[in-house]
This record gives structure tokens, C-alpha cells and sequence, in this order.
């Protein structure tokens, strides 16, 4: 028998997500599988969920939800054998377009029956994993006023993007030291990926690859608003390259040391973190997750 488990987030996307057994039951069969659901609660639940999963020896562990529940999902999985299912019925759905993952239920459920496994490199920053991308300043800000809007929809997202265009200036003092050498004070933007997309299909990493064992690197010092705003344009364009300043490369590492500002404001897999450590290492395990796909 094969033990497949469904964690739910109800309120991902546009939310009353639900399944029931039964029609769970018309994709996988009562003879071959056995089937468990469970429904998070609260932020940081389906964490736990996976961790009992793992403990009742699930095979297969679906998360059913946006890029939020796959990281806690997965976080738990990092290193196993277990297999973790994707049904995307988040809003950006970033990894799941990345890996694609199609956003139909139905087909998604069949992606899983078929069984094909894949292994996926997992990005770190020191104790904690991300799987799409981690953010620091300018798109940290945009991910912490979109949870202030208890919206979960892309004009939320543009909302959220111009509110923090305009308070950009207020934010708090940062001032990081890249790998040893490079200081950047307030910088407009420190972004690292292992997926080519940001959800909405956007993109700030076009080239990264799930399985190329790097992490894709933008770093945008300082700059005026004017050209904050043609950075939003390169993005839509899924080039950002186009801005002089922004420098973008390829490493399996990078390390943050805070020089100045209390704390690190950060997105991890887009939701919004606040990170006490004065120094980041975010590096890259590669191959580390297994997935159906
Ligand atoms: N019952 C719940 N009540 C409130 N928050 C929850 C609940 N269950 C899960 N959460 C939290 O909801 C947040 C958003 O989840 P998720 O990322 O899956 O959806 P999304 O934001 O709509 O999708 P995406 O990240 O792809 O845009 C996560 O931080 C998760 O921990």
C-alpha cells in the first residue's frame, strides 16, 4: 500500500480550499492507496502536519496550497526519501509554475499518479530552506505589505509593490557586506533564486534551473525611484540586466554580514521573515528534495 498524505491550506489563493476522501478516492484507489487529509490551522502548521506525516510513514506527501505551504511542507522533507506532491492552489504559485506543475486540480492529481520523480536542489539561509527564492529589502517590503492586506490576489501584489515604492525611503537603515568585500548601503534590492520565476509569471532569474546545484543572484544598490520604476518594467520583461546597476550572477553561495540595521526584513518563498542573525549564509544543497512531477 502506498500512503499518500494531503496537507491543506483552506485559505491559500482564494480560499475555502477543501477535499474530501471521496473524491480523493476516484484519483487514488482504496486497494492501493491509503489515503490521509489534513487541514492547517494557522501560519506554520502544516509544518507540523508534514513532521507527523513523516512519523505515520507517508510515502507520498501532497501539499495542497501556494509557496508558502510548499515550504513547510517540504522543509520537512529536505534529505528523505519521501516523495512531495504539489497541487498549486496558491496565488503566485511560483514553484509549481516553475516545476510545471499544472494550476487544474484534476491534472494535477493525474501528475501525481503517474509517479515521475525528479530531484530538486533546496536553498539555505543558515537553520532554514527555501525552494524559490529568498528576498531581502525592496521585495521583502513588497511581500510584508502584502500580508498586511489580508488578500491573497495580484492587485494586492500591485498594491503592495506601490506602497512600498512609496515608503521606500522611510524604511529602516541597512547596511550589508557581501561575501568579505562588498559593502552596500540600503541596498533597493538583494534577491536569490533556485527557480526561474516569482509567480504571475515574472521573473527576476530567467536563466536559474532547479537542478543546476546554484543559486541565481540579483543584487540592486541604491537607487532613485525613477529607476525603481524601470526595474519593475525589466521584470514584466524578465530582464533584469537592463538596469546598469543591477548586478545578477550565478554562485552556490553568498554571505550577508548586517553592519549596520537592527535587523534583516527578509521574504523567504514569499512570506515575510524577520531575521535577528547578524550573519547569513545562503548556500545551496543540491538535489536534496524529491518531487513528482
Ligand atoms: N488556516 C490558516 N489560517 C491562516 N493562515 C494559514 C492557515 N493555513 C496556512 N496558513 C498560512 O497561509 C500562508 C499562505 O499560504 P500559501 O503560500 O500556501 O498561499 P498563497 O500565499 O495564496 O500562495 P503563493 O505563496 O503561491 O502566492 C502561509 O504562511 C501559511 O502558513
Amino acid at each position: 500500500m502506498i500512503d499518500i498524505h494531503f496537507i491543506v491550506n483552506p485559505i491559500a489563493g482564494q480560499g475555502r480550499n477543501n477535499f474530501s476522501e471521496s473524491f480523493l478516492q476516484d484519483y487514488f484507489e482504496a486497494d492501493k492507496y491509503n489515503i490521509t487529509i489534513k487541514s492547517s490551522i494557522y501560519k506554520g502548521h502544516a509544518l507540523v502536519l508534514s513532521k507527523e506525516s513523516i512519523f505515520q510513514k507517508a510515502t507520498i506527501i501532497v501539499a495542497c496550497g501556494g509557496d508558502g505551504t510548499i515550504n513547510e511542507v517540504a522543509s520537512t522533507l529536505v534529505g528523505t526519501s519521501i516523495q512531495l506532491g504539489v497541487i498549486p492552489i496558491g496565488s503566485g504559485n511560483g514553484l509549481a509554475s516553475t516545476l510545471n506543475i499544472p494550476r487544474n486540480i484534476h491534472k494535477a492529481l493525474l501528475l501525481i499518479k503517474k509517479n515521475n520523480k525528479i530531484r530538486i536542489d533546496v536553498g539555505q539561509i543558515n537553520q532554514r530552506y527555501f525552494f524559490s527564492n529568498t528576498g531581502f529589502s525592496f521585495s521583502a517590503s513588497v511581500i510584508k505589505n502584502y500580508e498586511e492586506q489580508n488578500k491573497r490576489t495580484l492587485s494586492s501584489y500591485v498594491t503592495a509593490t506601490l506602497k512600498s515604492l512609496f515608503y521606500y525611503s522611510k524604511k529602516n537603515k541597512l547596511n550589508i557586506r557581501i561575501n568579505d568585500k562588498t559593502d552596500v548601503t540600503d541596498p533597493f534590492l538583494v534577491f536569490v533564486s533556485n527557480s526561474n520565476t516569482l509567480g504571475y509569471d515574472m521573473s527576476l532569474t530567467p536563466k536559474a534551473s532547479l537542478q543546476d546545484g546554484l543559486l541565481d543572484i540579483v543584487i540592486v544598490p541604491k537607487i532613485s525611484v525613477l529607476k525603481m520604476l524601470y526595474f519593475g518594467l525589466c521584470l514584466l520583461l524578465k530582464k533584469p540586466n537592463l538596469l546598469k546597476e543591477a548586478i545578477c550572477y550565478q554562485s552556490d553561495s553568498l554571505t550577508l554580514y548586517r553592519t549596520q540595521g537592527a535587523f534583516y526584513l527578509s521574504q523567504i518563498d514569499g512570506e515575510s521573515s524577520q531575521i535577528n542573525e547578524e550573519t547569513l549564509l545562503i548556500s545551496i544543497q543540491r538535489k536534496a528534495l524529491n518531487v513528482l512531477v
